[in-house]
């Protein structure tokens, strides 16, 4: 028989249960032992919604109040010195980790943060010590949480970080130099130890995951595979059998190292994002190893072709026969919303092209059983699917041929701003008049509950669009007051308007449609709600001109547009998987083309077009594929942006990725100013500014906004002291990390005045 099997269920719950458990908790509304009831009543609803699906294999441990792999740092006694001096009771010192602490004569700022592969998810980075000693937790949390499943009757397949993927994703502390690779040795033991902890406590089974191998490993890396499974192998019948899980990409290029892990139970590989590895792989595996075939998609919410799905599964049941293959989800289903029965907007034509978490668990047990007993067994099920699949094909919503028509009528010129940098700097100031180390923040301000509370209100009906917009504006004359207060010097109009900055614009876009409930973690408690792109974009109505121009006609200094660049709003939407993502990006950057200058014919002299998902979106190998992305992507942006006059300023900005790799391409956006994410990940950044001799603006960020703590004006001063060793005073600019709508207003406040005292300091030191 041939089993079904899920990496990993979303963990916030329907009706993002777990964010506000979570969140009340943070505000003292709620305790400690309400907070963990409420994870362990969560856990047992997923852990029952698969089985009732039918599930065989239901994992356990993909649970996490923060991030996965923040656990792994508990788990092996790795809490860095500055949090486990404290003696806090482990939940509050996991969430001091994850995201600071201020309180009570504490004060210390959570470990980094970064992107998930190339996801939209983010993990906090494992960060090591050069002495570093490891320790299994007296209850670890795998071990815990396979019994609470196996008391409620559901036996669970537990998930672990494989230890190649845990150092190799791991980073020396700030002033350490560990190579993390080399504490392998001492690390295996543990999980050696929680292995036969966990068969003792009946798992059968345990998928470790080892996504690092569809990188280019590092030769450390990917020798350590060897060393690490033989130790983990040799428990033989005193462990579990294993699964060794990788995904979003394929491992050919590693394939060597399967030769090294032929006594585990069974290989994971991701059978959407590649499906030519399959003949590659199956030809590695020992003669009794199992394939995992990821073949229902945990990264995207199209309703999975069955037909094609079961082609993939039966062709590796050809070679292998029906008792060594199971039905698997690509990945975790992390990514991907709860369930599309809590959409009850969507129109019906659309509703039926999808599939979320829920009904991804149905569809990988659709498959095994069509492979199991025969397409008869199933046939119901598959016949539905076949129309849906053909009437997505066949619908015409995905084509709009004005849309075509503008792409096919775009020009090399177009790309290029009309002159180069010194020439527009010098058009720009004659109007900007700005001074030494211009502050500025990246253009949210605190989303406050009464703005939710009055959104929430207009989404209902239960106010009108002219309420709306007066209250938004009564917002913007707010911000713009406070800016004034605290002496920025170009200002932006707080984006209170926008629910999300990718959301907002596919709101207003043709070709996209929207969800109401269809939230996915982006990291501890916060979500975002991807909108999805289902045809040919284009831009109705200008999408934020009145904000903007409401906001410019009431300051005093420059007023930044804000809007996000092409490749997030791709990358950060769900895409389409019928047309090349280079094409969507590029209805999207002409959609934006319009935007920009509209701004510009609107009086605004300062744009800003962020691109964090720049990065992300990089393929994970090095080599071509890359090349070919960097072309688009950047050929997006400069579509985008390049309509403007010299005069006009153009911003772009990034976050929540590591840059030092990448910062090329960056370069290659012909920005005149930069805001760039610098102050959690150490100098390694500004060294490659002097690298890359880089002649434009640029603000690496001065401080962290993803924690409530409060900088002092000295750790601003310092860290930009930092950056004069790299950069020279006249292209510095003075701004936060990143925007401050995750942020209260108090904090806000403090921070920014430390900020711009700060900027003064230099301005002072350096116009004398
Ligand atoms: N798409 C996206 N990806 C991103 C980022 C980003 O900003 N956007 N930033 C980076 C980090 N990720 C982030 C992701 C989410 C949030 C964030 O603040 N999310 C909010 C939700 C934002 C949102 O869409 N809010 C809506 C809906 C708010 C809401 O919860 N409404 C309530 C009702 C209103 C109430 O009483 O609060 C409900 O629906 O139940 C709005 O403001 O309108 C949250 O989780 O709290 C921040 C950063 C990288 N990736
Ligand atoms: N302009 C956006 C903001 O300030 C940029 C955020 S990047 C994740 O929120
Ligand atoms: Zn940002």
């Amino acid at each position: 028989m041939v089993q079904s099997s899920i990496l990993g269920f979303p963990r916030m719950g329907r009706l993002r249960d777990l964010k506000k458990a979570t969140e009340a908790y943070w505000a003292d509304k709620i305790s400690r032992d309400d907070l963990l009831a409420e994870g362990k009543r969560l856990r047992l609803e997923h852990w029952k919604i698969q089985k009732d699906a039918g599930v065989d294999v239901i994992p356990s441990n993909d649970f996490a109040f923060y991030d996965q792999v923040l656990d792994h740092h508990q788990l092996f006694g790795t809490i860095p010195e500055r949090y486990s001096k404290y003696n806090l009771n482990p939940l509050d010192e996991y969430f001091a980790m994850g995201r600071g602490l201020q309180k009570e004569g504490i004060d210390v700022p959570s470990l980094e943060m970064v992107k998930w592969f190339d996801s939209n998810y983010h993990y906090v980075k494992p960060t090591l010590q050069d002495n570093q000693q490891f320790k299994l937790a007296a209850e670890p949390k795998p071990v815990a949480e396979f019994l609470e499943a196996k008391a409620a009757g559901i036996i669970t397949r537990p998930v672990i970080l494989g230890p190649v993927s845990f150092l190799t994703l791991a980073k020396a502390d700030r002033d350490q130099t560990v190579d993390p690779i080399t504490l392998l040795e001492k690390l295996l033991p543990l999980y050696v130890e929680l292995l036969s902890k966990l068969k003792a406590a009946g798992a059968e089974d345990v998928q470790i995951d080892e996504p690092v191998l569809v990188f280019d490993l590092a030769e450390k890396s990917k020798a350590a595979f060897k060393p690490a499974y033989e130790k983990i192998g040799a428990l033989g019948a005193e462990g579990p059998r294993i699964t060794l899980a990788t995904y979003f990409g394929d491992i050919v290029h590693n394939i060597d190292v399967l030769a090294d892990l032929q006594n585990l139970h069974s290989i994971h590989i991701d059978l959407v994002r590649n499906p030519e590895q399959l003949d590659t792989v199956v030809a590695a595996l020992g003669p009794k190893q199992i394939l995992s075939a990821g073949v229902v998609d945990g990264r995207n919410i199209w309703k999975t072709n069955f037909k094609a799905a079961i082609e993939k599964v039966e062709n590796a049941i050809q070679k292998l026969g029906k008792d060594r293959v199971i039905v698997a989800t690509s990945s975790s289903l992390l990514h991907v919303p709860h369930t599309l029965a809590s959409e009850k907007t969507l129109d019906a034509e659309v509703q039926d092209w999808f599939s979320f978490a829920v009904e991804k668990a149905t569809e990988v047990v659709v498959i095994a059983k069509a492979v199991t007993e025969g397409p008869a067994a199933v046939r119901e099920q598959l016949e539905a699917n076949a129309k849906s699949v053909q009437a997505r094909a066949s619908s015409a919503r995905t084509n709009d041929p004005a849309v075509k028509a503008r792409q096919a009528a775009v020009t090399p010129e177009m790309h290029n701003r009309k002159s180069a940098f010194p020439e527009r700097y010098a058009e720009q100031t004659k109007t900007l008049k700005l001074p030494l180390f211009p502050t500025t923040t990246i253009g949210s301000f605190p989303q406050t509950k009464e703005i939710r509370i009055q959104r929430n209100k207009f989404t209902k009906g239960e106010i009108t669009p002219a309420e709306y917009e007066k209250f938004i504006e009564k917002e913007i004359q707010e911000v713009v007051k406070i800016q004034e207060e605290l002496d920025l010097d170009v200002f932006v109009h707080g984006e209170p308007e926008r629910n999300d900055m990718v959301q907002y614009f596919g709101e207003r876009l043709t070709g996209y449609v929207f969800t109401t409930h269809a939230w996915v973690q982006s990291y501890g408690s916060r979500c975002v709600r991807p909108p999805i792109i289902v045809g040919d974009i284009s831009r109705p109505a200008p999408m934020t001109v009145k904000e903007s121009k409401y906001a410019a006609s009431i300051s005093p200094k420059p007023m930044k547009g804000m809007l996000t660049g092409p490749i997030t709003c791709l990358r950060w939407s769900f895409p389409r998987d019928d047309v090349h993502q280079s094409v969507q990006a590029q209805q999207l950057a002409l959609a934006l083309r319009d935007e920009v200058v509209d701004l510009e014919a609107a009086g605004i002299a300062v744009i800003q077009v962020d691109e964090p998902a720049l990065r992300e979106g990089l393929p994970l190998r090095t080599g071509e594929a890359r090349a070919a992305y960097l072309k688009w992507a950047v050929d997006s942006f400069k579509l985008s942006t390049a309509g403007v006059t010299d005069g006009t300023q153009i911003h772009s900005h990034f976050c929540y990725s590591e840059f030092q790799d990448f910062f090329y391409a960056i370069a290659a956006l012909d920005a005149d100013v930069l805001s760039i994410e610098n102050s959690k990940s150490d100098a390694k950044l500004l060294k490659v500014f002097i690298d890359e001799a880089y002649p434009r603006h640029i603000g690496p960020g001065v401080y962290d906004i993803h924690s409530p703590r409060v900088p002092t004006e000295q750790e601003i001063k310092d860290r930009i002291e930092e950056m004069l060793a790299y950069l020279s005073p006249s292209q510095l600019w003075c701004n936060p990390d990143c925007g401050l709508k995750t942020r209260g207003w108090p904090e806000t406040k403090a921070a920014l005045t430390a900020m711009v005292n700060a900027a003064k300091y230099f301005r002072q030191k350096y116009s004398q």
